[in-house]
């Protein structure tokens, strides 16, 4: 087997490696020239990726059987065809896209990606919110005199967008939140699904109650739809809440119940067994998450369980992947991806113990966190 069926054949770990490795091999290479080049064109990967998008650039090429030429494509999106060549050329230097001779342009692997529509929800996210977010930053932090943001509505979001709303009361009414819903229901797409680790049915047992999994701002219910998915005796058990502008978005899903709730606001879903918050911690600070999770403890029954679904940070060595994350929680919404140690902490402070934490993917270590009352 050569070294690249032998990288593709790895599992999660050994793939995250390879490709880390293979970052370490460029740079080694680069010269100062390149390191430069390397950061002049980071503003350009995403910006060109949403132009390609917003014209269908990428469903065009991934769809067609053949190369398209540059007349085809400027007569289909009614571009220029000048300026549509020089788009499409930039495109295929940096992989987006493939050059197959003068002229024409095919798909690359990357180019399906782009194709997807949730994908695509993901590439205006980035360049539409966290793109000017990112650009406060560090304006924002030399006015904070390098301080800890640890207040959600004094972050480089709200002088990125010129308001004083913390980020989640903000979104949800900005046309663009419905970009980051479709990412959301691809975020980790390919890695091991939670249900692969945590032993659902085990820790269900002979559970008798009507609510078997409340899945607590579960977006488009695509974690509700895993579930049912594995388990289809448990439907009519299963219940998605999340914000009214949310739901808005999420059509009916065969067995499970929507119902609007705030997560600030007591639990509406009694004596559940499980209450499942994906990815909705690491959203806020500790004291606002604190909140959350005293908000359910006078709904938990003797058997209930909080499932916590995040990454839990090993001390050293963090994977990029959970650093970039972790910069973006910080700069957007003053929160953090936490540490064993930060978890511990916080849920203790919110009157819970943990019985068991169950990682389910290599180096990123998302986790589930099972919590009980104190
Ligand atoms: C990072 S997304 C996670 C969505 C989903 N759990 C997942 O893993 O894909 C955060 C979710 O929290 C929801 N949310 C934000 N504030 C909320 C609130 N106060 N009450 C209920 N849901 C809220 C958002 O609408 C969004 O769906």
């Amino acid at each position: 087997m050569d070294a690249i069926n032998l990288a593709k054949a790895a599992d999660e770990a050994g793939r995250k490696k390879a490709l880390d490795a293979l970052r370490d091999l460029q740079h080694t290479i680069e010269t100062p020239y390149d390191v430069l080049q390397r950061f002049a064109g980071l503003h350009l990967q995403v910006a060109t990726a949403r132009i390609g998008v917003d014209l269908g650039i990428f469903e065009a090429l991934h769809e067609s059987k053949e190369p398209l030429s540059v007349a085809a494509l400027a007569e289909k999106t009614g571009a220029a065809p000048e300026l549509l060549g020089r788009i499409l050329r930039y495109l295929a230097s940096v992989g987006q896209i493939k050059e197959s001779s003068k002229d024409r342009f095919g798909s690359s692997t990357t180019t399906a990606v782009l194709a997807d529509r949730n994908y695509q929800g993901g590439i205006h996210h980035f360049f539409d919110i966290v793109g000017p977010v990112v650009q406060e930053l560090p304006d924002f932090l030399a006015e904070t005199k390098y301080q800890d943001i640890t207040d959600n509505s004094k972050t480089a979001m709200q002088k990125a967008f010129n308001t004083e709303l913390p980020r989640f009361i903000w979104f949800p009414n900005q046309p663009r939140f419905g970009y980051f819903q479709q990412l959301m229901t691809v975020q980790r797409a390919g890695a091991l699904n939670w249900l692969s680790a945590f032993p659902f049915k085990e820790e269900l047992g002979d559970f008798q109650g009507q609510t078997v999994f409340v899945d607590i701002g579960g977006g488009f219910g695509h974690q509700c739809i895993a579930v049912t998915g594995a388990f289809p005796e448990l439907a009519g058990k299963i219940v998605l809440q999340d914000l009214p502008q949310t739901l808005a978005h999420v059509p009916a899903i065969g067995g499970v119940e929507v119902t609007i709730h705030n997560f600030f606001e007591p639990q509406i879903a009694k004596g559940a067994k499980f209450y499942y918050l994906r990815n909705i911690l690491h959203d806020w600070p500790d004291d606002k998450a604190i909140i959350i999770l005293k908000n359910l403890i006078p709904a938990l029954g003797p058997d209930s369980r909080v499932l916590i679904d995040d990454m839990v940070l090993p001390n050293e060595n963090v994977h990029w992947q959970a650093t970039e994350l972790d910069l973006t929680m910080m700069s957007s919404l003053g929160s953090k991806e936490r540490t064993d140690e930060q978890w511990r902490a916080l849920i203790d402070a919110a009157g819970l113990q943990i019985l068991k934490i169950v990682p389910y993917t290599a180096i990123l270590n998302d986790s589930i966190i099972v919590a009980v009352p104190k």
